[in-house]
């Protein structure tokens, strides 16, 4: 099956697509990645996005703004790559939509919202699309994230010691596979979301990002900010756990920084990038981590990486592109993964990573121009992934 997974993360930067030819052949889901491509929102719907995502309040016509918007856009992504990446031809649309809302109450998902209406993809490709990938897993009472853990458990699986992937997007979330136990999942805190909005802030929105952590190899480690910013109680808190930038945005970092002020710029993300690393670091020694995979856009930062070899000495740490996933690519291709287990009535959620009551099956299914047609049920579910061809 020729499936495409749509995806924009919680940094909003750009809504990335990859393609892939998925197949169930006994114990093994092979996956031959076709290609990805990325392609920015257009200004004034990121604009929408970023003056509606917390803590700003946001109106019904925004939402509806916003669900018609990052539809089309998702449709413009998903048009293009039928064309570029699956040769003019695909059978699915995998769209994860934007997520605008992910409500966590004492550590309970009481909700999560993702916006994108599926409609305008199924009406551009004429393709079936699995979207609302989150819900059911939220309603069997688990947290909805990290939903990439499917996909890390399955590539992982005959990795030897205790491997884990780790995703450093806007907030970090890793998935532990330790030989023998459930896989583990869960978000260890913010990688990006505070980093680009201290940029944001110091430079009045002439920088998004601290491209190459330029800024943060430039300055130095408060110890007193980084004491306040760890003591947050989320870190405490056991797995599984999932957040956002509903908790760490701007006002958080101000608040940090009223406690313990620092006068540089630069060394306010030097700490900001300590402090991923520290979190990041903290919960694979918690769980015995030999070998760490990286994916994610702070994987394309070096002083964050050295960092986090600094924090986590004799840990091999290397790029998901060695598996076979290309980083950059990965969270789309997980999706697109997960939908493909919807269609073939294989759960994508792991009760062990989110805390679910049980393995749901994942998402709400748009038809596309054709009559709905489903394969049969798959027998069993995939215990390991094989990644072939690459591209
Ligand atoms: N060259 C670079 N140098 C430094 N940081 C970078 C670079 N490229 C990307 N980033 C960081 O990565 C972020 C985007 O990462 P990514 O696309 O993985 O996030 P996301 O998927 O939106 O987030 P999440 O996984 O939380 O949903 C950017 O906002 C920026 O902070
Ligand atoms: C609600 C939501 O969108 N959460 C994101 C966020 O960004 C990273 C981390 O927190 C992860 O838990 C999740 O996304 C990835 C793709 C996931 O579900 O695996």
């Amino acid at each position: 099956m020729r499936v495409i997974g749509l995806m924009s993360g919680t940094s909003y930067d750009a809504v990335e697509a990859a393609a892939a030819d998925l197949e169930l052949r006994g114990e093994a889901l092979v996956m031959r990645p076709l290609g990805h491509l990325s392609a920015p929102y257009p200004d004034e719907l990121r604009d929408l996005i970023a003056g509606s995502l917390p803590p700003a309040a946001a109106t019904l016509r925004d939402v509806a703004r916003l669900d018609t918007g990052v539809g089309q856009a998702f449709a413009e992504v998903a048009v293009r790559a039928v064309r570029e990446l699956c040769g003019g031809a695909a059978d699915l649309v995998v769209s994860h939509g934007q997520t605008m809302y992910h409500w966590v109450e004492d550590g309970t998902v009481r909700g999560t919202l993702q916006l994108g209406r599926p409609a305008w993809i199924a009406e551009a490709t004429g393709l079936p699309v699995v979207s609302d990938l989150r819900s059911g897993d939220v309603a069997a009472g688990g947290q909805g994230a990290p939903l990439v853990a499917m996909t890390d458990a399955l590539a992982l699986a005959a990795l030897p010691g205790v491997p884990a992937a780790l995703n450093l997007g806007g907030i970090a979330n890793v998935t532990v596979v330790a030989p023998g136990a459930e896989p583990l999942a869960f978000d260890t805190g913010p990688a990006n979301a505070l980093l680009d909005a201290a940029v944001r802030h110091f430079t009045d929105g002439a920088a998004q990002y601290d491209e190459g952590g330029r800024r943060a190899g430039a300055g130095r480690v408060d110890p007193a900010l980084l004491r306040v910013l760890l003591d947050d109680p989320y870190y405490a808190r056991g797995a599984p756990k999932s957040t956002g930038k509903e908790r760490f945005h701007l006002p958080y970092l101000l608040q940090a920084l009223a406690a313990a002020p620092v006068a540089e710029p630069d060394d306010v993300l030097a700490t900001l990038a300590r402090l991923t690393a520290v979190t990041v670091a903290d919960a694979c020694r918690a769980h015995g981590v030999t070998r760490l995979v990286v994916s994610g856009g702070g994987a394309h930062n070096p002083v964050l990486m050295g960092m986090l070899a600094e924090e986590l000495p004799g840990v091999d740490l290397g790029s998901s592109d060695a598996l076979g996933l290309p980083s950059d690519a990965k969270e789309a291709l997980a999706f697109a993964l997960l939908g493909f287990l919807t269609v073939n009535g294989l759960p994508g959620a792991i009760p062990s990573g989110t805390g679910a009551r049980r393995a749901a099956l994942l998402g709400s299914i748009t038809p596309g121009r054709e009559p709905l047609r489903l394969p049969e049920p798959a027998g069993q579910p995939p215990r390991m992934l094989h990644i072939t061809g690459g591209y």
